[in-house]
């Protein structure tokens, strides 16, 4: 046996202890374990059957476990021996992978060995870098690669049809035909290459090699040196949604992250349902082009401001921390900017403008929905002007569905200019 009990050879080795006491919360019968694997689910709710079944296919079985009826936690499965809690979680993390259960484990110790830690990090790598690699020449690529291969045949049969004599307004109709499918092939192409070059940024990030570049030498992802996997799963999860969902923006986003590093303003049109509302604010967030600071999206309506921010939670679950995507739908003096992402009404920002001159706490500022040119946004867009003048690290994304983006920089140049 290679460690009994905490109490007894995990506290004479010396080792040093987790200063979570399980001693406390554990049932008072339990001896006290070892090892705690911890199975979360990202959404609130009752999940006892499925729970149970899971703990019934764990291999090898756990001494002991607790399941929960609500809360994020489900269970809790108690070990004694290292190697046991290894094959176990390890195991988890396949079955999680291959869609069997949808919570994610996490390894609590009570007894800690550095070398136990780079063993079950060693693992997991090669099991997400298999399951990375798995992705990057999957299903999903395969589909798309399709799509592309038949869009290129129509495209290739167009222009045999247009090497003939036809008649002009035939002929002009085909062309037409043939820009929109180029266009489709082009955003088919650049949204393989963001999902390509997600996974690779996930991949370095695992310390594995890889043959293609990525892309035009924006990170997408900044992740921290530790592996927070749970995080890593979630984040390969929404690119893999990403590309099935084909939002457009999704293809231009290395492009946008570029523009947003170099630029101190941006106006960024796309038509409705593109994903600006939605994307933009996690792209920022995941590429860390905005370190300090929360991303501010402001909307015209309330009712927009609580759905998207109900929406980006939904989507981002698992990728950023609990309370990291917030909304502030009307203005309070007590209101603070320690979210990541803020949706607020654009009359909210405005009267934080007003109490906070310069809107320390915030980094970016995307204007939604600036065709409305309410008078809150035009108000709110004269004194940001002044504010960028100041604060050089500050970013101001105007966004709109409408708009003709030279139209509406001219009219931010004159607004700017009165
Ligand atoms: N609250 C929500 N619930 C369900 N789906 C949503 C929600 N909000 C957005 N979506 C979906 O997400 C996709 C992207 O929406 P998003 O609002 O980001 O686009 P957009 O380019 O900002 O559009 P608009 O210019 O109309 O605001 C759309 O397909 C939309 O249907």
């Amino acid at each position: 046996m290679r460690r009994g009990s905490y109490s007894s050879i995990g506290r004479r080795c010396g080792y040093p202890v987790h200063p979570w006491n399980y001693r406390r919360t554990r049932p008072p019968d339990m001896p006290c374990p070892n090892f705690v694997v911890v199975l979360r689910h990202e959404r609130l709710g009752f999940y006892t059957p499925q729970v149970e079944t899971l703990i019934s296919k764990c291999k090898p079985t756990p001494d002991n476990y607790e399941v929960f009826k609500s809360g994020s936690v489900a269970a809790r499965l108690f070990f004694a021996q290292w190697s046991c809690v290894l094959e176990a979680f390890v195991g988890l993390w396949e079955s999680r992978f291959d869609g069997d259960h949808k919570f994610s484990p996490t390894l609590i110790p009570n007894v800690i060995v550095p070398s136990d830690v780079d063993e079950l990090n060693d693992r997991l790598k090669t099991l997400f870098i298999d399951r990375i690699r798995g992705f990057i020449d999957g299903e999903l690529v395969k589909r798309w690669e399709k799509k592309l291969e038949n869009v290129s045949n129509e495209i290739a049969g167009i222009s045999a049809s247009l090497g003939k004599p036809n008649r002009i307004v035939y002929a002009e109709k085909l062309n037409e035909k043939k820009n929109g499918l180029k266009r489709e092939s082009d955003l088919i192409e650049k949204r393989l290459r963001e999902y390509r070059s997600a996974l690779n940024c996930i991949l370095d990030h695992l310390g594995e090699k890889h043959l293609n570049d990525s892309g035009d030498g924006v990170q997408v992802f900044r992740l921290k040196y530790e592996f927070n996997w749970s995080r890593i799963y979630h984040l390969i999860m929404r690119e893999c949604r990403r590309l099935d969902d084909g939002l457009p923006i999704y293809a231009y986003r290395q492009e946008i992250l570029c523009q947003i590093m170099t630029q101190q303003v941006m106006v960024l049109i796309g038509e409705t349902g593109s994903g600006k509302s939605t994307q933009l604010v996690q792209f920022l967030a995941d590429s860390g082009v905005i370190v300090n600071g929360s991303i501010v999206c402001t909307q015209p309506r309330k009712i927009a401001a609580l759905s998207l921010a109900d929406r980006v939670r939904e989507e981002s679950s698992g990728c950023y921390g609990w309370n990291l995507i917030g909304c502030h739908p009307s203005y309070s003096s007590a209101q603070k900017f320690d979210g990541k992402v803020i949706y607020m009404t654009d009359h909210c920002l405005l009267q934080n403008c007003m109490n906070n001159r310069s809107l320390s706490g915030i980094s970016c500022v995307i204007v939604d929905e600036a065709h409305e040119r309410s008078l809150n946004t035009d108000l709110l867009l004269a004194l940001l002007k002044h504010l960028l003048c100041r604060r050089l690290d500050m970013r101001l994304i105007i966004m709109s569905a409408t708009a003709d983006a030279d139209q509406l920089s001219e009219v931010l140049l004159q607004l700017w200019n009165l």
